[in-house]
């Protein structure tokens, strides 16, 4: 196995080159490139390493031919282009609770900052002024805290809130009223919050419906004299109607950690009375830095030393005890999908993945996305496992995954059922000495073969001699044959076979077997 070789692209702890060393990962550490700096030397690298400087975009992407994995080490993957990386099969990985706590701790200390003025009053008393009558502050203590986004930051804020004796009002749509007592804190609607904080801060990601929560209309419903924290995302609060509620007094306080531009250079929030601003510091304590970077580190080192997910964003998780239990599975089930995706010849509706025995013990979700890679392999270049259950929702194809625990002829055995319009087919396999896939049901029908390099598949009906023809007609056109894998319903009934072949079957050899007595269908297929 050659050595995978990972680029850190932005700064990190060193933490996350050390481990990458460690499991014997080749490491660069190039942090402050620029795109086209990145795009002419990303070819070289199976791991992309960034937090948020960095943005891998489409371009990025089809630069990188080996990339198989870009690693968050943080939360928010608004950086990185999802869809991009799912089409060229490259999982995207982030660490969702490593910087939790020390952002959670950033919205506190802004908070404070935004009730006793600090950054100003600091200011002020070290340019010589003593301004002590200027700083009037307000307690925190019994006033109610406007939560947007109950997650894992939120909630860990809402608990430092509550040890403040602050009352919590929490919106979250995703919140349930038995985590928000478990929380200690009341769930309500948006505009009840709006109505009731004296302190508002944020903790969604920035999607479609969070994207201006704090619209000019929400904020001007906001009750008088209220303090916006802002640590989640840039884009979350329409930044020049905050300006103007600033500047009237609505708003007596604003503490932005991230911006709608970033960099934020400039802003004409800048030197407004009350506000206050930190550069996307949010996840910035040595411990978060730590943490973010050896879960990255450990994480991308699994996946391209083992392929074992964790908190991956496209693609289903794979322990790093199943991982090498799966690998065999995958290669039998894109083996079969790809087999099923030759044979049927009308668009799929729907798709059965069985598992029987030793399969049914392990997470099925990997071996599903690799049929449905194999099964649209024949029909779609660009089809990959990350991608496969995306493609085939967009599709409308149906996925049904089915475990039977008791074991049937096989110790171990992988059903594909594909249904179309003309009908319902399945192929089914399974692995021997735990490593080799093999085929061992064709439509219903016994048969055992090795699926690889080409076949010749017939379909006819039993009949003495028909073997022979085939044999003669593939050795006259000079096609040598490897192996003969036979079955049939029942004497004189359907017969399927498959044929590896050393050359390539053109198409006027195709037609010459079509041709044969007895045949109902012929194809050449491909592993
Ligand atoms: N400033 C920083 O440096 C920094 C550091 C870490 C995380 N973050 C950001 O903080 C945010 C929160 O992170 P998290 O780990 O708590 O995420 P999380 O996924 O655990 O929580 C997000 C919460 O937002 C809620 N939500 C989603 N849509 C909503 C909507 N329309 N209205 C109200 N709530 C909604 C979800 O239900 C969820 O509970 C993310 O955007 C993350 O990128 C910023
Ligand atoms: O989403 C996150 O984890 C934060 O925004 C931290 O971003 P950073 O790693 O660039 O500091």
């Amino acid at each position: 196995m050659t050595v995978p070789k990972v680029l850190i692209a932005d700064k990190m702890s060193p933490k996350a080159a050390e481990i990458f060393r460690q499991r014997g990962v080749e490491v660069d550490e190039k942090p402050g490139l620029s795109k086209d700096e990145l795009i002419a030397i990303i070819a070289d690298y199976d791991g992309l390493a960034v937090r948020s400087a960095t943005k891998p975009d489409a371009d990025i992407m089809a630069a990188a031919e080996k990339l198989k994995v870009i690693g968050r080490a943080g939360i928010g993957v608004d950086n990185v282009d999802i869809p991009a990386a799912s089409a060229r099969g490259i999982v995207v990985m982030n660490t969702p609770f490593g910087n939790s706590i020390t952002t959670a701790e950033h919205a506190i200390a802004l908070l404070f900052a935004l009730a006793r003025q600090l950054p100003e009053a600091d200011a002020s008393t070290q340019a010589g002024k003593w301004e002590k009558s200027r700083f009037m502050g307000v307690e925190v203590t019994g006033k109610t805290l406007g939560l947007i986004g109950a997650g894992n930051i939120g909630s860990i804020v809402a608990s430092r809130a509550l040890g403040l004796r602050m009352k919590v009002a929490a919106f979250d749509p995703f919140l349930t009223e038995e985590r928000a007592r478990d929380l200690g804190i009341e769930k309500v609607d948006l505009d009840t919050l709006l109505k009731r904080a004296d302190f508002i801060t944020l903790h969604t990601p920035l999607t479609d419906q969070t994207r201006n929560i704090l619209s000019r209309e929400n904020l001007e419903k906001t009750k008088k004299g209220v303090r916006i924290v802002n640590c989640a995302r840039g884009g979350l609060i329409d930044e020049a109607a905050l300006k103007d509620l600033l500047d009237s007094g609505h708003v007596a306080g604003a503490a932005l950690d991230v911006f709608t531009q970033e960099p934020a250079k400039e802003s004409p929030l800048f030197g407004t009375p009350g506000f206050v601003a930190t550069p996307h510091l949010g996840a910035s304590t040595t411990e978060a830095q730590v943490n973010v970077a050896i879960q990255v580190a450990e994480q991308m080192a699994d996946y391209l030393l083992t392929g074992a997910v964790t908190n991956a964003l496209n693609t289903p998780s794979v322990s790093a005890e199943e991982a090498p239990k799966l690998k065999p599975y995958m290669a039998l089930a894109e083996k079969l999908g790809l087999l099923a995706g030759q044979l049927v010849e009308e668009g799929v509706t729907r798709v059965t993945v069985e598992a029987e025995g030793a399969l049914a013990e392990l997470g099925l979700k990997p071996v599903t996305s690799a049929v449905l890679a194999g099964l649209m392999k024949p029909v779609s270049d660009s089809v990959n496992m990350v991608n496969a259950p995306v493609i085939a929702r967009d599709r409308g194809i149906d996925i049904a995954e089915v475990r039977h625990e008791k074991e049937g002829d096989y110790h171990t055995l992988l059903r594909v059922t594909v249904e179309t319009g003309a009908g319902t087919r399945s192929v089914a396999g399974t692995l021997f000495g735990d490593n080799n896939p093999r085929l061992v049901e064709l439509f219903g029908i016994g048969m055992e073969a090795d699926l690889s390099g080409t076949m010749l598949y017939v379909e006819n009906e039993d009949k003495p001699g028909f073997i022979g023809a085939v044999g003669s007609t593939l050795g006259k056109a000079g096609v040598n044959i490897g192996t003969f894998n036979l079955g049939r319903r029942g004497n004189g009934g359907e017969a399927v076979m498959l044929v590896s072949v050393d050359e390539n079957i053109s198409e006027p050899l195709l037609w010459e077997i079509c041709r044969l007595d007895g045949v109902r269908d012929v194809k050449a297929l491909r592993f």
